[in-house]
């Protein structure tokens, strides 16, 4: 695990920035293609402001989700519907090569569904990310996995739903940790004073919370975080 203390969020952009783009060429150099997960949350300024920033063959990337809400791509709070109307504009990226949830349906048919997505956007039943791209909440979740929540050890299916999350809204998708770990590189990006608590508990005290269970197996995790958040650090 490599910790990146940076001053600002600011920094953290810029952080992306080098480090998306090194991972996004150095996987369609060796395998043709670019597989990315992102998150919701504050992680989605970051990106939006980051990626445009990139030089990349944009047409290898495909774009899944790590968690998304179960609700219309319009809504304020879909995760896509964010990346759709602040980053795809200032890319050459398009809509369809998007990773997205059913619509009008229950959670736990849109997991099933996204399982199925995932393995066309795949080629197959193994879904090894090139790059997940991760925020952290304040009580220690990543993804929409929470603590205490059965999802933690789900390890059954890829995609999981949860229909009570503690962060609304309260219907979700969410990548389960075999998927996670499974990954080449995990990247959290975090600031802010609100999250120093969690983030001391987790990198210095190794307390077992969600964000802390991503540890991908022979791959690279980073957390980019910036001063107020790792004032305890
Ligand atoms: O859809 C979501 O809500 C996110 O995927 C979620 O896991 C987020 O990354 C954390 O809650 C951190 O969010 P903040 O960075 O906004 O605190």
């Amino acid at each position: 695990m490599t910790i990146i203390k940076v001053s600002d969020e600011q920094e953290i952009i810029n952080k992306l920035t080098s480090y998306v783009q090194k991972i996004s060429n150095d996987a369609i150099y060796n395998r043709g293609n670019f597989y990315i997960g992102l998150s919701g949350g504050s992680v989605v300024k970051y990106l939006c402001e980051s990626l445009p920033k990139i030089d990349t063959d944009w047409s290898k990337w495909t774009l899944a989700f790590c968690d998304e809400r179960v609700v219309p791509e319009d809504s304020n709070d879909s995760t896509f519907g964010t990346y759709k109307r602040d980053l795809i504009p200032k890319t050459s990226l398009k809509e369809s090569q998007f990773v997205t949830i059913k619509q009008g349906v229950s959670a736990e048919e849109a997991a099933k569904d996204y399982i199925e997505k995932l393995k066309k956007a795949f080629g197959g039943d193994e879904f090894k990310f090139d790059l997940l791209l991760l925020g952290m909440g304040p009580d220690g979740h990543t993804c929409s996995l929470f603590p205490g929540h059965p999802l933690l050890t789900e390890a059954s299916v890829s995609v999981a739903s949860i229909t009570d999350s503690p962060k609304p809204p309260p219907a979700r998708i969410t990548l389960t940790f075999p998927v996670l770990n499974n990954a080449r590189n995990c990247i959290y990006a975090i600031s802010g004073s609100g999250k120093a608590d969690m983030v001391k508990r987790i990198l210095k005290d190794k307390e077992d919370l969600p964000a802390g269970r991503v540890k991908p197996d022979g791959g690279s995790l980073y957390w980019i975080v910036d001063e107020a958040a790792a004032v305890h650090l």
